[in-house]
């Protein structure tokens, strides 16, 4: 659950990391924060976290555009659905997006219900205090009406899981749903259809934002694993809806990424495999920014070995890719970072789950031979590694886990994490094989946390600022104090307000003044 303990005073930090003269800190601001008033509202820390140096250098590149060379962190107070008491609630029509984007299999069943379960405490929390609740999702990606991203095989399960029988609507705008959010009593589930059958969704168009909006008194989005998208019923309706507020999904997941991870327990470690280099490159460098050990698995491993001179066989290598994981790996060495490769690698003389195979030192991969697993030193070098960590994430198998033979190191770090769970290591699993992944080896309940959005996670810890939570109200106004060189200018503002208006450059009331 969320930190219920307030910061009394959020700083917008001078950053010590740029080399550039030209983005170096030449103001600081300070956003003080009223502290008794904050803890009686149960103020809870969402979005963004004090001292993030990623989240430090988007918004100083963000404010540089606007000629103003100013480097800062600004933490926000989302409220959240835990902050509204029974009469902000009772009789109230509730617009929640929840992300149920679930799995299910050729006869429409339910392969995987972490998202149903995950959703459920903010839905409970809304029936038991007497609201009425319209529960919006998306299922897939289809391309207009598409009955087999339909949400209706949700309901069972929705119902079985809250306890009531929950409604469904065939649509999710118009007057057919409109006439059944009337006739819904207090504590009563009305799901609506599939809110991607409509290509404005995606395409965040106020009108159809306006429509959903028009169904509800207040929203409360608890689709983390959406909030990377800014969409009509994540990001549009807040134009529509007041309050708008967190889940506590949504609040659980950013503690732990954000949280967790911007401030870590140290030493602090990352592992990285999977198959797709590009789409992690991005998460690799900036975990280069933040965490002591970083250890590479997965099929990502031979692009490295390749830009280090090795044969690699047939193993999978992104050669684009080749000039990236030199800079990589001088980066790290340049700042500190122990990031380990693999030293052995399981290699196979096909793609096959029946494929032969074989255990060589990273330096030995024959012709025509690919690696589909860590070998058995790497495994336990990464073991002894991880045994000197306080806190982990993880991101990607260390091998093609769906075939038992070499499925190894990725159960064994899986194992090696649910362990160091136990000795309260804070250990945290993104990405969807990376979850199927630990749920196979049956370690998911052991570890801290289990993200429920791969993309929103890997876009979070990129340091990128999720517009399904920027969009949602404040905690309390709050009042800013500048520090401009010798002047000073204090004003009451609201600080959602302001860090829109410094995002987007058009803040002018620091050097300006
Ligand atoms: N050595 C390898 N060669 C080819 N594919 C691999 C290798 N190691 C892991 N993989 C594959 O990587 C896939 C997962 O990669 P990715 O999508 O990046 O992870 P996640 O979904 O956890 O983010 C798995 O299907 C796995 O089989
Ligand atoms: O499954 C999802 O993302 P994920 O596979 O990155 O975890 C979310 O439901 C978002 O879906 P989208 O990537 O189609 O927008």
């Amino acid at each position: 659950m969320a930190s219920a303990s307030a910061p009394t005073t959020l700083s917008l930090l001078p950053s010590s990391s740029s080399s550039s003269s030209s983005t170096r800190t030449r103001s600081s601001v300070l956003v003080h924060l009223p502290s008794s008033g904050l803890r009686s509202v149960g103020i809870r820390r969402l979005g963004f976290s004090a001292a993030d140096p990623v989240f430090a250098s988007h918004v100083a590149s963000k404010h540089h555009s606007s000629g103003k060379a100013v480097r800062g962190v600004v933490s926000m107070a989302k409220k959240s659905v835990g902050d509204l008491s029974a009469a902000d609630l009772k009789g109230k029509k509730v617009f929640v997006r929840a992300d149920l984007n679930v799995p299910l299999d050729d006869s429409q069943n339910i392969t995987d219900d972490t998202r149903i379960r995950a959703a459920i405490p903010t839905i409970k929390h809304l029936i038991d205090n007497g609201a009425k609740v319209i529960l919006s999702s998306h299922l897939g990606r289809p391309k207009g009406v598409t009955p087999k991203f339909s949400l209706a095989p949700l309901v069972p399960r929705l119902s079985e899981l809250l306890g009531i029988q929950v409604l469904k609507a065939d649509d999710c705008i118009g007057p057919e749903v409109e006439k059944l959010v009337a006739s819904l009593p207090e504590g009563g589930v009305l799901l609506l259809e599939n809110v991607r059958f409509y290509k404005e969704e995606e395409k965040n168009e106020p009108e159809f934002a306006k429509k959903l909006a028009s169904l509800a008194d207040l929203f409360v989005n608890d689709a983390f694993g959406t909030a990377h998208r800014a969409h009509a019923s994540t990001e549009g309706v807040t134009k529509f809806l007041k309050p708008s507020v967190a889940g506590f999904l949504l609040q659980k997941e950013l503690d732990y990424l954000v949280g967790a991870v911007s401030t870590p327990k140290r030493p602090f470690a990352a592992i990285v495999g999977g198959s797709k280099v590009s789409s992690k490159i991005g998460v690799i460098e900036s975990l280069l920014e933040k965490c002591d050990i970083l250890l590479l698995g997965g099929g990502m491993i031979f692009t490295f070995y390749k830009a280090q001179g090795l044969s690699v066989g047939s193993s999978l290598v992104e050669e684009d890719k080749l000039g990236l994981a030199t800079s990589l790996l001088e980066k790290a060495k340049a700042k500190g970072v122990s990031l380990l490769l693999p030293t052995d690698v399981v290699i196979a003389d096909k793609f096959s789950p029946d494929a032969n195979s074989k255990i060589v030192p990273a330096s030995a991969i024959p012709d025509g031979w690919m690696g589909l697993d860590i070998g058995p030193d790497s495994i336990k070098t990464f073991s002894d590694a991880l045994e000197t960590t306080q806190t982990v994430i993880w991101n990607g198998p260390m091998g093609v886990f769906e075939f038992d033979k070499f499925a190894v190191g990725t159960e064994a770090i899986a194992k090696k994490l649910a362990e160091l769970s136990n000795k309260k290591v804070t250990t945290i699993i993104g990405g969807g094989d990376s979850v199927a992944a630990v749920e196979k080896v049956g370690v998911a309940e052991a570890m801290s946390h289990i993200s429920t959005g791969g993309g929103a996670s890997l876009e979070l810890l990129e340091g990128k600022v999720l517009p399904g939570v920027l969009a949602l109200d404040e905690a309390v106004p709050i009042t800013v104090a500048f520090n401009s060189g010798l002047r000073f200018h204090q004003r009451k503002m609201n600080c959602y307000h302001y860090l829109l208006r410094l995002l987007s450059g058009t803040h002018r009331g620091m050097n300006a003044e």
